[in-house]
């Protein structure tokens, strides 16, 4: 039989049942497309479903009162003053969003090759972080840990004769992980892709007491392309000397994304995330089965911004677009997705109920 699964096909001189024959109609016992006959049928047999509870939320903050800055290669995507981000984080809340990431826009001047606003207790991404958890304690706030906003030259370490250093960069991060969790951060999510960041984050956390705040690493960061429009939201684009390949990863491997997670876990990483998201569906899949972790994926910037142009432009369906690319994630067995589309997707969600 050359099915495999199922009940095996027979076929008949003349038509089944008692019925009289349909003329010309086919001799099948299985028919797949009765259980798609019907909305409700559909809802039955449904495999995946996405809900607000897999959405985390990225902004982009920006010194300032009362300040909204469009980001010109994400449409629908501004940069927000603290004030306008607590207002974002409010809207969050009413839609049942789980959690908040947040990313600074660095103003020039701050920015110099060490990165030393990053550990800046008064900084940007902190006083995001006071105000919103003062105003809405119950949402989870997320941090990215890097240098690349802070840095006049956009890498997310530090450079010394052209080479980005390891273990001198993982000593900032700490730093700058300890004045976020000071703050009131609930998830320290580091991006750099620096080796045994996670250990020295979690160690540095748990001396300070502060053992409850979790974290998700960027696992399985890939040197990508799709960054791109990010980069321009908080101003490294410009800035951003060469390429990240001698720290993130090759996009050919994944054996390697598997040797990667496996280390962070075991560092004390809480949660593990695939990036970008919709390129690496595989990865997504193959670090769940490996590992049974709570795993992330981040829809990236560029991600949103196909999407957003295409709709723009009338060549998709932008709705519809965006909820299969969400959907996407969760068929591959993420437990959630970082996403710009979150608000979007999560209004979307309340309305159908
Ligand atoms: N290390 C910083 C960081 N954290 C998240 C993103 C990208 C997110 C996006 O594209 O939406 C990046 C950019 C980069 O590594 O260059
Ligand atoms: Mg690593």
């Amino acid at each position: 039989m050359a099915i495999k699964y199922g009940r095996p096909i027979e076929l008949r001189e003349v038509a089944r049942g008692t019925g009289a024959p349909v003329p010309h109609a086919l001799d099948l016992t299985v028919r797949p497309r009765r259980n798609r006959k019907a909305e409700w049928a559909r809802r039955m047999v449904r495999e995946n479903v996405l809900t607000t509870d897999d959405l985390i939320w990225p902004l982009f903050l920006i010194d300032g009162n009362n300040k909204r800055e469009p980001v010109a290669s994400m449409p629908g995507v501004e940069r927000l003053s603290v004030d306008q981000a607590v207002r974002e984080a409010e809207r969050a809340m009413k839609l049942t969003i789980p959690c908040l990431a947040l990313f600074p826009y660095t103003e020039p001047s701050l920015r110099d090759e060490e990165g030393s606003e990053a550990t800046n207790p008064d900084n940007l991404v902190c006083q995001a972080v006071r105000a919103i958890k003062k105003e809405f304690p119950d949402i989870g706030v997320l941090c990215d840990v890097a240098l690349d906003p802070f840095t006049s030259h956009g890498h997310d370490g530090l450079i010394s004769d052209g080479k980005i250093l390891n273990d001198e960069t993982v000593a900032v991060l700490v730093r700058q992980a300890l004045v976020q969790a000071e703050a009131g951060c609930d998830i320290i999510a580091p991006s750099d892709m620096m080796d045994g960041r996670v250990a020295a984050i979690r160690e540095g956390l748990d001396r300070s007491g502060l053992l409850d705040v979790q974290i998700m690493a960027y696992a399985a960061k890939y040197a990508s392309a799709f960054y791109g429009p990010f980069r321009d939201a908080i101003g490294s684009a410009k800035t951003l000397t060469g390429d990240k390949r001698t720290y993130q990863m090759d996009s050919a491997n994944t054996d390697e994304a598997l040797r990667e997670v496996e280390l962070d876990i075991a560092e004390g990483a809480d949660m593990v995330m695939v990036k970008p998201g919709m390129p690496y569906l595989d990865v997504v899949r193959r670090v769940k089965d490996t590992f049974a972790m709570p795993t992330f994926a981040y829809q990236v910037s560029g991600e949103y911004a196909m999407i957003a142009a295409a709709s723009g432009n009338g060549w998709l369906d932008g709705d519809r677009a965006m909820m299969e690319s969400l959907l996407a994630f969760k068929r591959a067995g993420a437990d959630g997705v970082l996403s710009y589309f979150a608000p979007k997707a999560a209004e979307k969600l309340r309305a159908q109920g």
